[in-house]
Formats: C-alpha cells, sequence, structure tokens
C-alpha cells in the first residue's frame, strides 16, 4: 500500500495503481480535509482524509493512524481502503483512503432530529451505543483506547450500525504516569488531542503518579450517550459559555428533567459518567446492560420513548 500517487490534471488520483476521481470537498476535521473521490475502476465512493503533517512526529501520527485502521476488522470500526504519503514543497501530507459512509456522522443525524424538534426513540439510542460498545470492546480488549470518541467521529450506516473513525488519537490504553514531567506531557497530549467537552475529569488534570487507561472512552462515551438522548454535548454549553469544563466534569452531570427516557437508561448514563475513573465501568459491564435492557425487560420494550 501506499506506493505510487500521481495527480492528474482531469481531477483524478493514483493510489496502489488505482485511479479515483474526485467528486467534491465533504468535510474539514482539526487535523484534515476529506475530500469525496469515486474508484474509476470499482465506480465505489470513497472518502479522502488528507492530514497536512508539519513534521516528522505529525507524519508519525498519521502513520500511526494508518496502523489503527489496519489492526482492526470489526464491523464497527471504519477500515481502510488504502493510503500513502506525498512530499511536496519540503512537506508530507498523508493521503488516507476510507470506505465512503453516505449518510454521515452520529453528530449530523442528531443535529437533523433538533432541526426537526424531534428525538432519538430509546431502541435507535440502544442499538447505536451497543455498536459503538463492540467497536470499542474491540478496541480494549487488544489494548488500545480510541481517545477521542464523540459523535462527529463515529459514522452510521444507512441500517444504523455505527462505525468508529478518526483512529488518529488512539494509542496504548494503559499510560502509566511517574512524575511531574510525565503527567504534563500527557495532559499536553491530551489537550491537542481529545476534544475537551468529551475529554475524561482525569486527563485535565493529570495527577502525578497514576494510571490512565481506557476508561477515558468510556467516560466519552458517556457524553455520546447524552448527546443521543438530548441531542447536545453535556459539556457543549459549558464550553460554549467559555465556562471551565476541567470544573465542570468533576460534579456529577446532570439530567434534565422531565425526562421521556426510561429510569434505567438514565441510570445507565449516570453510572457511566462518573468523575473518579476506578469507579467508572468498563465496556463489558455497559454492554450487559444494554444486553438486559433490550432482551430481558418487557417493560422496557413497551415503556420505551
Ligand atoms: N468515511 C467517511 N465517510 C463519510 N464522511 C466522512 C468519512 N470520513 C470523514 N468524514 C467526514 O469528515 C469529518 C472529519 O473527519 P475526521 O474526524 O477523520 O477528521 P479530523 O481532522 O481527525 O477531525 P477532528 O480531529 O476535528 O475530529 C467527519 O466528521 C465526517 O463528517
Amino acid at each position: 500500500m501506499g506506493q505510487t500517487l500521481c495527480i492528474c490534471s482531469r481531477g483524478s488520483i493514483t493510489i496502489d495503481n488505482k485511479r479515483y476521481y474526485f467528486i467534491q470537498k465533504l468535510d474539514e476535521g482539526g487535523f484534515s480535509y476529506v475530500d469525496l473521490v469515486e474508484g474509476v475502476q470499482d465506480g465505489r465512493f470513497y472518502a479522502l482524509k488528507r492530514i497536512l503533517c508539519h513534521d516528522r512526529e505529525g507524519r508519525q501520527e498519521a502513520q500511526t493512524e494508518v496502523e489503527m485502521h489496519r489492526l482492526f476488522s470489526h464491523p464497527n470500526i471504519l477500515g481502510l481502503a488504502g493510503h500513502t504519503f506525498i512530499e511536496r514543497g519540503g512537506k508530507s501530507e498523508a493521503w488516507i483512503l476510507l470506505p465512503y459512509v453516505q449518510k454521515g456522522s452520529l453528530w449530523s443525524v442528531l443535529e437533523k432530529l433538533r432541526d426537526k424538534g424531534s428525538f432519538m426513540p430509546e431502541r435507535r439510542i440502544l442499538k447505536v451505543l451497543q455498536g459503538i460498545c463492540s467497536g470499542l470492546k474491540a478496541m480494549h480488549d487488544r489494548g488500545y483506547a480510541h481517545r477521542d470518541l464523540k459523535p462527529t467521529n463515529v459514522l452510521l450506516e444507512e441500517d444504523d450500525r455505527p462505525l468508529l473513525m478518526d483512529l488518529g488519537s488512539m494509542n496504548r490504553s494503559r499510560m502509566e504516569v511517574k512524575g511531574t514531567r510525565e503527567a504534563m506531557t500527557v495532559q499536553d497530549w491530551a489537550a491537542q488531542r481529545c476534544t475537551i467537552s468529551y475529554r475524561a475529569p482525569e486527563l485535565f488534570n493529570v495527577e502525578s503518579h497514576c494510571v490512565i487507561d481506557d476508561r477515558t472512552d468510556i467516560w466519552s462515551l458517556g457524553c455520546v450517550l447524552y448527546s443521543m438522548m438530548f441531542l447536545e454535548g453535556p459539556y457543549d454549553m459549558v464550553f460554549q459559555k467559555g465556562d471551565s469544563v476541567a470544573l465542570a466534569v468533576q460534579n456529577p452531570v446532570t439530567i434534565p428533567q422531565p425526562c421521556s427516557y426510561s429510569e434505567s437508561l438514565q441510570n445507565l448514563l449516570s453510572s457511566i459518567m462518573v468523575s473518579n475513573p476506578q469507579e467508572r465501568p468498563d465496556v463489558n459491564w455497559i454492554l450487559d446492560q444494554i444486553q438486559d435492557m433490550t432482551c430481558s425487560s418487557p417493560n422496557t420494550q413497551t415503556n420505551m420513548v
């Protein structure tokens, strides 16, 4: 993969000897530009993510993102279709070719619901949550954490199957911090790579002797669940008003009332969004809860929004 690339005058590119036509711009992330391209041979659509690497470290990070995609072959983790690095004027660009998911991100689905004055039914929330947890479980079981889980980093297939994407912040889940300097390094890294309003409390003020693990993803998962229930992230307003998210995450999450979702879903949210990572559940426990809520309780079925 990633051996050849040329940019031809008619708006086509070649990656791994396969040609793709540029169709249109799709989106812009914090670190990248994403374009829609079409495979000339297979007629399929792909999202081409272009990351400008400012230095050797940036190139290494993009390489890690590629490797993370390759590491997993899972129905809830976005696969990789190809990649290459191009060098231009002394700078390097990583081009990551991904299968295109037309429905877009979970966030765009939530925005549409909000614009229509609608909501996400509980059954649908549980289905999407279950898929997200399955993807996370695959990562956590192999000793990795996503570190930047949020509704814009979850794509939804037509049948609502979620796909975890943007694996650029992923790293080994267990980070042992020994001393103030290491704590500052982790904290600075988190400030750059983990979106503030979905960032786990322990990453705001990293203690000088501690272990950071995959429970940072569980916190973000709670924020994603909250977003599906209330169509905005729990700390979006705090951030927008310029208040301190670092302070806000120290308090128990407030569930807006009246709330039309079941007690069990509200309880699940409260048990996930626990400030102390030692008291936060792991992904297996959450999967069990979802399983119980979807299958075993006929009441939950009938009372569901
Ligand atoms: N495969 C895809 N199919 C459809 N849309 C996509 C795809 N990949 C990316 N996008 C769109 O592009 C946006 C940005 O992608 P991505 O999150 O990977 O970039 P990023 O620079 O890492 O962003 P950020 O750091 O801000 O989260 C996504 O939120 C999504 O809307």
